[in-house]
């Protein structure tokens, strides 16, 4: 290998008489590569999760073949360092091209191998890549013992591959679209562990046979060198859509506050409730239905109606441990205070860090964050397990309308990932199922107040005061009719959610949660938007 910095130079300067398939293992080529070529690469990927932390360096934790008939590429698991203690893992394909056309922004490096001038590149990127792959899938053997198993569910049968394309939509993880039927979705972050999408998408479309989630066809997983399985890529049936539950919520939303002034609403006579009474349709008087559209209610019905199915699938588990429900204890109520403490602090210091970012009215209610800190933190300790009756399961853990596909005139629920900052043990830890109901809460609130916030000024005559004020009731009718629909559901099916005190003990427990979490989502990736989770936070700690 040539001395010189890999990074030096646009043109090959790495050369190698030996074949692509012993590339990775010259160690010199190795070291050279994570340091000077992938450390820039990564940085610069959609689907790099350390962008808010300082790179240390890149160790290859382990490479593995993909191959075919001859064909090899080779899947990267890398291990990055940050600057502030700790790692996360990546998977990258990688493939070696020699024709330009396939090289265009998704380049990683020019070099010479055997004399041939050619690119490594993400493997994604190469349909032959993405045959290949979709082939091992289809022809899965029912128990794949190799280090990188394939598998396919019996839903996935005689399949032949026509196409592939990227999703190309804003995402964490890299999904293709196959035949224009299927998606598979290669992990970008990966874990020491079966992902939790992969375990719950098989558990409840498989197992349980619920309806409103994409079905599980197959799965690529590695089995490491300590014999962990660690899931690669998930294959599901591709849902045809009109779009998600967060865009539909915006715009339903623009049409009742266009409302407002189209049917001279008068905001300050608007009947109110009480927040998160369980209220149905007969309940929510004529004047709201007149605002807002019994649309918009039905929906609402329908959503909650799924979230209680999926919590009643999820509940209804007595011998896949990873699944049978649990009551409260002492260990759940240790491990809950030290995630929420340390989260808590977490959030004081970003907020601290990033006030100067802010003003106006995000700016006081920074302020009113930071000075109520010690009452905050005082809701969070005072989690008392004893006083509660309740189930706890496994639960979606980041579940919000961006991540519900709206069909006709029904919902289907994505992305089990879990929360994003978690560990992956602690996304596996069984949940009070109100955390979901209060992440979808939050969705609600978010919609409602970026709904204001975007179109106040142009749109909208009523003052900021007057427009705070509708949010809060069509926010109090929503989130009510939402209750009593998935309440009753779930009672019917025996989860038990404890008792009325309880359940909205835990409901607004997970509010200041979720708000807390968003809080430094927001100031980490988008300001501007840190006011709507501050508006929560103040919400709750003010009621
Ligand atoms: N099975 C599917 N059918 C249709 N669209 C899908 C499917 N899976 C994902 N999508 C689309 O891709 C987007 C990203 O998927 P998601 O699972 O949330 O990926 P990520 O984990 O990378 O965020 C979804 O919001 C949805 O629009
Ligand atoms: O990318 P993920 O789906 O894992 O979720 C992360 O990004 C979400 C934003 O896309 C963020 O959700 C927050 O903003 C949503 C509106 O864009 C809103 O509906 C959610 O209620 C709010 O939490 C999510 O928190 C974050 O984990």
């Amino acid at each position: 290998m040539s001395n010189q910095s890999l990074k030096t130079s646009n043109q090959p300067i790495f050369k190698t008489e030996k074949p692509w398939e012993t590339l990775l293992d010259n160690d010199k080529f190795v070291k050279a590569f994570l340091s000077d070529v992938l450390e820039d690469y990564i940085v610069q990927q959609r689907w790099y999760g350390g962008k808010s932390s300082n790179l240390k360096y890149i160790e290859l934790v382990e490479y593995f073949r993909i191959q075919q008939h001859g064909e090899v590429y080779f899947g990267l698991i890398l291990e990055v360092n940050f600057v502030e203690a700790f790692y996360q893992h990546y998977f990258l394909p990688i493939a070696f091209v020699t024709d330009e056309n396939f090289v265009q922004e998704d380049k990683i490096l020019p070099l010479y191998i055997e004399d041939q001038k050619g690119y490594i590149i993400d493997a994604v990127h190469l349909e032959s890549f993405r045959k290949l792959v979709f082939e091992r899938i289809a022809t899965a053997l029912p128990k794949d013992t190799t280090k990188v198993q394939y598998h396919k569910s019996h839903l996935f049968k005689d399949v032949t591959y026509e196409s592939s394309r990227f999703m190309g939509l804003e995402q964490s993880n890299t999904s293709i679209v196959y035949n224009e039927k299927y998606v598979l979705k290669f992990f970008r972050r990966i874990f020491s562990d079966k992902n939790p999408d992969y375990e719950m998408s098989r558990f409840l479309s498989e197992k349980k046979e619920f309806k409103n989630t994409p079905a599980y066809l197959g799965s690529i997983n590695l089995v490491d060198a300590a014999n962990t399985n660690i899931t690669l890529g998930l294959m599901q049936e591709m849902i045809p859509n009109d779009g998600d539950a967060w865009d539909y919520m915006l715009k339903e939303l623009h049409k009742v506050f266009s409302n407002l002034e189209y049917k001279r609403i008068n905001i300050a006579e608007l009947p109110n409730t009480d927040l998160y009474q369980r209220l149905s349709i007969s309940d929510i008087p004529p004047q709201i239905i007149d605002w807002a559209g019994l649309n918009l209610f039905s929906k609402i019905k329908t959503l909650a109606l799924r979230t209680a199915e999926m919590h009643i699938a999820l509940g209804s588990e007595f011998e896949e441990t990873a699944f049978t429900p649990a009551h409260y204890n002492g260990d759940y109520t240790v491990w809950l205070k030290n995630k929420m403490l340390h989260q808590f602090q977490n959030r004081l210091n970003i907020v601290e860090n990033n006030i100067y970012k802010l003003d106006g009215l995000a700016l006081t209610l920074a302020n009113e964050f930071l000075d109520k800190k010690n009452l905050i933190r005082k809701r969070f300790v005072d989690f008392d397990w004893t006083k509660l009756k309740g189930e706890r399961i496994r639960v979606h853990g980041d579940y919000h309308l961006g991540q519900i596909l709206v069909k006709d005139d029904d919902f289907y629920i994505l992305d089990f990932e879990g929360e994003p900052e978690s560990t992956i043990r602690d996304r596996k830890v069984k949940q009070p199922p109100l955390k979901d109901v209060a992440g979808l809460f939050r969705s609600f609130h978010y919609a409602i107040y970026a709904n204001v916030f975007n179109n106040c000024e142009k749109h909208y005559n009523a003052s900021f005061e007057d427009l705070f004020h509708a949010s809060e009731i069509l926010y109090r009718y929503i989130t009510g009719l939402f209750l009593g629909t998935y309440v009753a559901e779930i009672q019917n099916a025996n989860l038990n959610l404890g008792y009325n005190q309880e359940r909205i003990f835990i409901l607004k427990y997970c509010l200041l949660e979720k708000a807390v979490y968003e809080l430094g989502y927001e100031l980490n990736s988008r300001p501007k938007w840190a006011i709507i989770p501050l508006k929560g936070i103040s919400n709750i700690i003010n009621h």
